[in-house]
């Protein structure tokens, strides 16, 4: 039986503060909730290791502060991601209107093939009663962007797993993709040099 592949990839989650970032990595990783909110000062790390298919994954999960303040410091965290999840809270229209922001810090940070940076949008807190963002018009946000959309609840665990495998599995495709033509460009002088001699 062949080994398993083994792959590191670094994720980040990013949005406005308070929306449940940290909540759903904690849902996601430790399978915890807490109704307490201690807002992250910078950025946090949490790792954990799925498989799909072949592949043993290493995810290293990036929780990045949405405070304004934090703004511009944990847009240095962004580098060398390989996928992020985008995050709002369903109950709060600010939250939502200000994801083209976020996403376009990240997307500044990201070289090369920013097309194909895989990314998620999660609205999240769908357990409450009082939604301000329809889901057709988080939809319609992502259908323009080609984003995969996921209406999550990371108190009552809902898609949570979903949404951060959905990202997993496009971030690794892009790095299966990414090192396959590193390969080619590192094996493509030899090989012109076997043609012409
Ligand atoms: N009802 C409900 N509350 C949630 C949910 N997710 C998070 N919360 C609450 O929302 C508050 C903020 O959650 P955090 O996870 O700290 O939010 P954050 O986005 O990490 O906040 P910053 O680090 O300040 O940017 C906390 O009181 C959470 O308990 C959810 O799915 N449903």
């Amino acid at each position: 039986m062949n080994p398993r592949k083994k792959v590191d990839l670094k994720l980040i989650i990013v949005g406005a503060i308070g929306v449940g970032k940290t909540s759903l990595l904690h849902q996601y990783v430790h399978k915890t909730f807490y109704e307490e909110y201690q807002t992250t000062l910078g950025a946090s790390i949490l790792s954990k290791i799925i498989i799909l298919g072949d592949t043993t994954l290493k995810l290293q999960i990036w929780d990045t502060g949405g405070q304004e303040r934090f703004r511009s410091m944990v847009s240095t965290f962004y580098k060398g991601s390989d996928g992020c999840i985008l995050a709002f809270d369903v109950t709060d229209l600010e939250s939502f209107e200000a994801l083209d922001i976020w996403r376009g810090d990240v997307l500044a940070k990201i070289v090369p093939m920013e097309q194909s940076y895989p990314m998620v949008l999660l609205g999240n807190k769908i357990d409450l009663a009082d939604r301000k963002v329809p889901q057709e018009v988080a939809q319609g946000w992502c259908r323009e962007k080609d984003i995969p959309y996921f209406e999550v609840s990371a108190k009552n665990d809902i898609n949570v797993v979903q949404a951060f495998e959905m990202l997993a599995s496009r971030a690794l495709s892009r790095s299966i993709l990414e090192n396959h033509l590193t390969e080619s460009i590192k094996l493509s002088p030899d090989q012109s040099r076997s043609r012409c001699c």
